[in-house]
C-alpha cells in the first residue's frame, strides 16, 4: 500500500520581490512500513519536503497524497486535525518541554489530540516508555537526561498516538555517532513492532546507509532514488 505519493511537487518561497524555488517538480512514492531517508546537503530542500508531507506548508504546484488523503489544499484546521490523526514528529533538537517530566512529555500529544480516559493514557505512555527503554527515567525532567535519552523520549512521544507515519527532520544531527546509530536502530525496531512508516532526513552519508529506501535531493531536484529491500 502506498502511504505517500508526490507528483511533480514544487515549492517556491516568496519574500517580498524575491522568489526562491526550494523543491522542483519532485515525484516519488513511499510504501506503508518503509524506513526511508531524504538525503542532501544543507539547502537542498529536505526540510521543505518534510514540511509539505507533514502538512505544515502548502506546495506551490503538483499533488501530494499522504495516508490516502490529498493534502495539497487542506486548511490550517484540517491540517492540524490530519496531523493529530496520522503523523508523529521527531526534531533534531528534541523539542521536549523542559518543565514537564519524561512521562508528561510523552503523554502531552494524547492530551492534545486524543480523548482517552486517564488510565488508557497512562497505560499507553508506560508501554511507549518501556518500548524505548526509558521507564526508569519517567519522573525525570529533560535536563536530567542525556541527548540520546531525550531523543528516545521524543521517539516515544512521536509514536504514542499510534500514527501511521513518523517524520523526523535530522533526528541524529545533535547526537554522537554511536548514539545516532542506536536511535536509528530504535526507530527501525519501532517500525518492526508497530508497523509505523518512518521518513527521516539527513545530510550524513553514513546515516543514510541505515535507511532501506533513499531519496537524494540536490538543489531542490530529486537526483536519485534507491532501495535495498
Ligand atoms: N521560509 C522560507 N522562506 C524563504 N526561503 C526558504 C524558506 N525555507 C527555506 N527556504 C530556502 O529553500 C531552500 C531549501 O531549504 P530547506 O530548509 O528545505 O533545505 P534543507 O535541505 O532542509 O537544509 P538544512 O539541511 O540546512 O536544514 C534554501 O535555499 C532555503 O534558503
Amino acid at each position: 500500500m502506498i502511504l505517500i505519493q508526490a507528483e511533480q511537487l514544487s515549492k517556491t518561497y516568496r519574500t517580498g520581490e524575491v522568489e526562491s524555488t526550494a523543491l522542483k517538480s519532485v515525484s516519488f512514492s513511499i510504501q506503508a512500513g518503509a524506513f526511508a531517508a531524504i538525503v542532501g546537503p544543507s539547502g537542498s530542500g529536505k526540510s521543505t519536503l518534510l514540511n509539505l508531507i507533514g502538512c505544515l506548508d502548502h506546495p506551490s504546484n503538483g499533488s501530494l497524497l499522504v495516508c490516502g488523503s490529498n493534502v495539497t489544499t487542506l486548511s490550517r484546521t484540517e491540517a492540524a486535525h490530519f496531523r493529530g490523526e496520522n503523523i508523529g514528529f521527531i526534531f533534531q533538537d528534541f523539542n521536549l518541554i523542559p518543565v514537564l517530566t519524561v512521562f508528561e512529555n510523552v503523554e502531552y500529544p494524547l492530551l492534545m489530540v486524543r480523548n482517552w480516559p486517564a488510565e488508557k493514557r497512562r497505560e499507553r505512555v508506560l508501554q511507549m516508555l518501556e518500548a524505548v527503554g526509558m521507564s526508569e527515567q519517567a519522573d525525570k525532567k529533560p535536563d536530567q537526561i542525556s541527548g540520546g535519552q531525550k531523543q528516545r523520549v521524543a521517539v516515544a512521544r512521536a509514536l504514542v498516538g499510534e500514527p501511521k507515519l513518523v517524520l523526523a527532520d535530522e533526528p541524529t544531527a545533535n547526537l554522537d555517532h554511536d548514539t545516532a546509530y542506536r536511535i536509528l536502530n530504535l526507530m527501525k525496531q519501532m517500525r518492526d513492532n508497530f508497523g509505523t512508516t518512518f521518513l527521516f532526513s539527513t545530510h550524513d552519508p553514513k546515516i543514510m546507509q541505515e535507511a532501506e529506501q533513499t531519496f537524494i535531493l540536490e538543489d531542490g531536484y530529486l537526483s536519485a532514488a534507491g532501495g535495498k529491500q
